[in-house]
């Protein structure tokens, strides 16, 4: 594990096709806001890496997921995810985008409660043909190993909405995971967590993602975690936003 001595611009130097993600002279501000939020000239990701962002509250970590997963428009710049410039994409093809190439875990993991826990893993499958295709067997199949991996398979059958915080944690791992996608965004995935569970969790997703050679960037304040992952970035060294004097 390196910190900060990654030479971002030689990831893009590198070569688009080796990197999960290439971010060239992105600019983002929030609507109605005087502040940049986000100037990024150079971010890279390659395949299979795995990356550590951190940064105080506020400085733009969520809303730089969000641009990559195509949540927000981009106004300028390129944020290119498997090769494609995904700010280029209509809306309707981004939302398609996503589910094919992208797995995230949020805080709120947004699982469907009432739905079985193996079922909510592969509803990515269902809404993308690209992840069916990655599967190695049947959706159900592909869950199933993925739940024995993340040690809650014998919950696989109830519904989502009857586990624990941290048993949801990893089933929206799980879910993320499915069809191994070409990237995983964490945001602040362990918060509510003991420290021991942070870790198991972060041991697990981070061999998960090996595994599948996604490439893994999770946002997190939590210290300790740093030797999970092949990179430890601070926010402030790749965004430098401008700041309204007035
Ligand atoms: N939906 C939104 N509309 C307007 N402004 C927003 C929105 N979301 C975030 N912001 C603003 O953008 C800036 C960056 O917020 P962001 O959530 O990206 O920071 P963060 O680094 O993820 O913070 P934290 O660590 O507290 O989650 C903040 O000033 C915030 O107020």
């Amino acid at each position: 594990m390196s910190t900060s001595s990654y030479n971002h611009s030689s990831g893009a130097a590198a070569g688009v096709e080796a990197l999960a993600v290439a971010i060239a002279d992105l600019r983002f501000n929030w609507s109605g806001a005087t502040d940049q939020t986000l100037a990024i000239e150079r971010f890279g990701l390659r395949t299979g890496e795995r990356v550590l962002l951190r940064g105080p509250s506020g400085c733009g970590k969520s809303t730089l997921l969000a641009a990559m997963s195509g949540v927000v428009d981009v106004p300028a710049g390129t944020v290119r995810i498997a090769g494609t410039d995904v700010g280029a994409l209509p809306q309707s093809h981004r939302d398609a985008f996503r589910v094919d190439h992208i797995g995230l875990i949020f805080q709120s993991f947004n699982l469907i409660p009432w739905l079985s826990v193996r079922d909510n893993v592969v509803l990515p499958c269902r809404f993308s043909a690209q992840r069916r295709q990655r599967l190695s067997g049947t959706p159900q199949d592909d869950a199933q190993k993925l739940l024995v991996a993340l040690g809650i398979a014998e919950h696989s059958d109830t519904p989502a909405g009857n586990l624990s915080y941290g048993q949801q944690q990893r089933v929206a791992a799980a879910r993320a995971l499915i069809g191994t996608p070409d990237l995983i965004l964490a945001d602040e995935p362990t918060s509510a967590l003991d420290p021991e569970a942070k870790d198991r969790f972060l041991s697990l997703l981070s061999r998960e993602a090996a595994h599948s050679g996604a490439a893994l960037l999770v946002v997190s304040h939590d210290p300790g975690l740093e030797h999970h992952f092949d990179r430890v970035i601070q926010m402030s060294e790749i965004n430098a936003p401008k700041v309204d004097p007035c």
